[in-house]
């Protein structure tokens, strides 16, 4: 057993994601360690490297350590201890014996609109505590949602746990990412984050409302062939109600998934509307409960006060403590733009000071190289190019699994893809035949979704093995035979219920109502760029001709097929006219003529 610290011991490995690896672990024996008992078993996520390395993270995970001590309720999974020797940085958690969410879904399919509903107000409930903490997840997703298995009342139930609190916040470091990049997965996070907005409590809401409709679905409402795309679509596209799901549980959803932060619920409006919700959708639920879950969006208030992500708040000159530009808090590099603490609120397209080049030497960058390199600079020679931050290399890892945390810019450009439909400039006024604004020119570098972030194929999910699950149904994800597992679910949590009322018409009086999402507006510094000549791509090799697999194929025999056929048919039509036709008298008569012919011609020649 490998020690951590002074006080742990690490047993094995139960998980790896892109910000560390979670190892079942032990409490030393000859110590006290905090929460725990000698020898008690713990879960410890070591933090990546790359991450204890950087002065920043340290400094967060220092500052943040007694509000995530702090954080305890039923439904989050406790952290017990941090830890912080030499170059090592550890969370030591409560051991979770079960699968994560995302694992399980996997293995069992889809929920009930009754089960997922239940389940997910367990999940708002811990998200309500911990916003009620000033503390906002950020990086919501079935995975960081465990599943132990607790008896109540001699039956075993699932009890959601969330974890990775504080997890987001300390990958969004200024030597990890720079303002206008966005910490999360790219299927869970909400239009605010993926523009590099200011954030609040709102954007845990997006992640429930994605994870809910995956729940009961077995699918996600927004998807697409790279991440970029996926983020494209969060800004971009409404969801679209499938048929089976029952209206109550659709309104939640939509009220989830509203592009703007502040027609969200709060966790603690969705925790309830969600109970309400399971008592009235079942084929048993009585008709007050039936017309409560019908009458749920009235529950879904917007939440007064949401809780503030620091630092993705625009500075405020002399505003509270917490609320600075966190780029502030190392010196820039070398070559980076100045921070302008007086800067608008940074919209996509509208971002001042403008993201640096990828391929430029600033270390932050997390996205992979675009295939033209820059121009070379005109003045005194560049200074040499760094290595990849670590960072890097650490996405580039985290992208071989599906589904993850990950750090990226999100500008401007990336929506001049030609590859991808660029999303609309007025969001909230529909999507369709807007027109971009004056001065709006594609990137003519951009050739497509940068290569990095493409998606890999889905990995299957490995066996479960603890608890119940083997006798769970196994049925595909996203099937609604697959509901077998059902006997480890909340009491209360049922099999899909009959007597939805069907799905109605998508309001159009609601749609209205939406307020216009903020405007596309071209950013100053590419008014003044002259105009890029156009490029014009070398015309790709033309493909040969692939070769007949026929081996029997003889060149120019084409031809030849069509001659052997012209003989054919006049072979046949000779026949034809020999056989029914008087020719062969005619032919008789004619060699009667030409022998009379010769015999006279013998005769006068006297031979
Ligand atoms: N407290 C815990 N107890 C038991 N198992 C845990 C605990 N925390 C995490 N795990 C397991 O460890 C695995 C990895 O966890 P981790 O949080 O690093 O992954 P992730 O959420 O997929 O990654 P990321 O959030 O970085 O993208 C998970 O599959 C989870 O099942």
């Amino acid at each position: 057993m490998r020690p951590v610290g002074s006080k742990y011991l690490l047993e094995e490995t139960l998980g790896r994601g892109a910000t560390g690896t979670v190892w079942r672990g032990l409490v030393r024996q000859d110590v006290q360690a905090p929460g725990s008992e000698p020898g008690q078993q713990v879960a410890i996520k070591v933090l990546r490297e790359e991450l204890a390395a950087d002065p920043d993270v340290v400094m967060r995970f220092l500052r943040e350590r007694s509000l995530l001590l702090r954080l305890s309720h039923p439904n989050i999974v406790r952290v017990r201890d941090l830890v912080v020797e030499g170059e090592l940085l550890a969370l030591v958690m409560d051991l979770v014996e079960g699968p994560d969410l995302a694992r399980y879904l996997r293995a069992n399919g889809p929920f009930s609109p009754i089960a997922g509903s239940l389940l997910m107000a367990q999940v708002a409930d811990a998200l309500a505590a911990s916003h009620a903490d000033g503390i906002v997840h950020r990086d919501l997703k079935p995975a960081n949602v465990l599943l132990a298995s607790t008896v109540v009342q001699g039956t075993e139930q699932m009890h959601p746990m969330l974890t990775d609190f504080g997890i987001a916040r300390l990958a969004d470091s200024p030597g990890v990412t720079r303002t206008q990049e966005f910490v999360g997965t790219p299927a869970y996070v909400a239009p605010e984050s993926a523009e590099g907005r200011p954030q609040t409590s709102a954007v845990d809401v997006y992640g429930a409302g994605i994870m809910l409709y995956e729940l009961v679905t077995g699918r996600q409402p927004f998807q697409g062939d790279s991440a970029l795309a996926v983020l494209q679509a969060h800004l971009a596209q409404e969801p679209q109600r499938p048929s089976t799901m029952p209206e109550p549980l659709w309104t939640v959803i939509e009220r989830c998934l509203r592009k703007d932060p502040a027609h969200r619920p709060s966790a603690t409006a969705l925790a309830r509307a969600l109970r309400v919700v399971a008592a009235g959708v079942g084929v048993h639920a009585s008709p007050a409960a039936v017309d409560e879950a019908l009458a749920v969006g009235a529950l879904l208030l917007p939440d007064p006060q949401p809780t503030a992500v620091p630092g993705t708040v625009p500075a405020v000159p002399g505003g509270p403590a917490g609320t600075e530009d966190r780029t502030q808090v190392l010196p820039p590099a070398p070559g980076a733009p100045q921070y302008d603490p007086a800067a608008a609120t940074r919209v996509m397209g509208t971002q001042s000071p403008p993201a640096p080049p990828y391929g430029s030497q600033d270390r932050t960058q997390v996205m992979p190289p675009t295939a033209v390199p820059p121009p070379p600079p005109a003045g005194p020679p560049a200074p040499q190019e760094e290595a990849p931050h670590p960072w890097q290399t650490q996405l580039r890892a985290a992208r071989d699994r599906n589904q993850q945390t990950q750090v990226g810019y999100f500008g401007p450009e990336d929506f001049e893809d030609p590859q991808v439909a660029p999303p609309p400039y007025q969001a909230g006024q529909g999507g369709s035949g807007q027109q971009p604004p004056a001065g709006y020119r594609p990137d003519p570098r951009r050739q497509g979704p940068p290569p990095g972030y493409a998606q890999r194929p889905p990995v299957a999910p490995p066996p479960y093995q603890t608890g119940q699950a083997g006798q769970r149904g196994q049925g595909a994800p996203g099937t609604q035979g697959a509901r077998g597992g059902y006997r480890q679910a909340p009491a209360g949590y049922g099999q899909p219920q009959g007597g939805y009322p069907p799905p109605s018409p998508p309001a159009p009086a609601a749609r209205r109502a939406e307020p216009p999402a903020p405007q596309y507006r071209e950013p100053p510094q590419r008014r003044e760029e002259p105009p890029a000549p156009p490029r014009r791509e070398p015309a790709p090799p033309r493909e040969r001709r692939p070769r007949s697999r026929n081996r029997m194929y003889i060149p120019g025999l084409g031809c030849l097929k069509g001659c052997l056929m012209v003989l054919l048919v006049l072979a046949l039509a000779g026949v034809a006219l020999w056989n029914f036709t008087p020719l062969p008298h005619y032919w008789d008569n004619v060699v009667g003529w030409w022998d009379s012919a010769r015999d006279w011609v013998n005769s006068v020649f006297g031979k």
